[in-house]
């Protein structure tokens, strides 16, 4: 359904994404990790076309995205990292965003109601405003909204980032929930170790802009990959060069 080719990205002298090839099937969840640094957002912006790449192409349904983009987009659903709502405007025209321009408000409105309770949030919070809510809430109505179009390619960014492992497991389970319910695809960027176990179908892991691994996460726990598995079980690579007490350790040290 979905599939990179190729894809490359430079800013500057920094070669971010260096020929990066994936495939997902209709339906499938993949979960995109890697260390920062590595490209996880420039590859996601690429495909949203907010990033021009510099060689390579993106195929939505067998064809060039780029001639398909504006089908994709109203296929397409998003959750942004700290969910991005509009501080300006209550919580279900959030949700209702895309929908007002595509069908009266009174209809808008109740499937932002719909939504936001398939995310386990009751009616009262549809006329609050973003900054009443808790994190943890904002995040469930992010969720709503991307799911408010009934989207048939959904993208997770950083879904879990600001919330306490319960929370995070939580949104986890709703977006588990979600893409098994809707047959959507769906692809992740992500850190969180947790969210690759309660999320994934396929796990791929972008090291250095390249697609250094990828398989199930059946496979990923007997991978022998040893930057995989130091990235799963979160110990520390060794420094090869830069200050003792760098606290954003460069991406690329200690690797071979
Ligand atoms: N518009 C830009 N101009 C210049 N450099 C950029 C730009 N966007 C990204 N980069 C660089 O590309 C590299 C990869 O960035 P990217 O945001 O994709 O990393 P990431 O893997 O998503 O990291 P994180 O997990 O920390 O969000 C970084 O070194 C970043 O500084």
């Amino acid at each position: 359904m979905l599939s990179v080719r190729g894809l490359s990205k430079t800013f500057g002298p920094k070669r971010v994404l260096d020929g990066v090839d994936l495939d997902l099937a209709t339906g499938e969840s993949l979960v995109v990790i890697g260390g920062s640094g590595t490209g996880k957002s420039v590859l996601l912006r690429c495909i949203l076309g907010l990033e021009t790449p510099d060689a390579g192409e993106i195929l939505w349904r067998d064809r060039p995205l780029a001639e398909g983009r504006a089908e994709f987009m109203d296929e397409f659903g998003m959750l942004f990292q700290n969910a991005a709502l509009f501080d300006s405007l209550p919580v279900w025209r959030n949700v209702a965003f895309r929908l007002l321009r595509q069908m009266p408000k009174a209809r808008a409105r109740d499937i932002a109601v719909e939504k936001l309770a398939r995310v386990g949030l009751g009616p009262e919070v549809a006329d609050l405003y973003p900054a009443e809510l808790s994190g943890g809430m904002r995040k469930r109505a992010g969720l709503a909204r991307a799911i408010a179009a009934d989207p048939r390619v959904i993208f997770f960014d950083e879904p879990t980032t600001g919330l306490d492992p319960i929370r995070a497991a939580t949104i986890n389970e709703l977006i588990r929930g979600i893409v098994d319910e809707t047959g959507a695809t769906a692809i992740t960027i992500t850190h969180d170790m947790s969210s690759v176990r309660a999320i994934a179908d396929r796990v791929a892991l972008l090291d250095r802009g390249r697609l250094r691994w990828q398989g199930t996460v059946a496979q990923m726990d007997t991978a022998q990959d040893d930057y995989l598995r130091d990235f799963i079980a979160g110990r520390a690579r060794p420094m090869a060069r830069g200050p003792a007490l760098d606290l954003a350790p460069d991406p690329t040290l200690g690797r071979e």
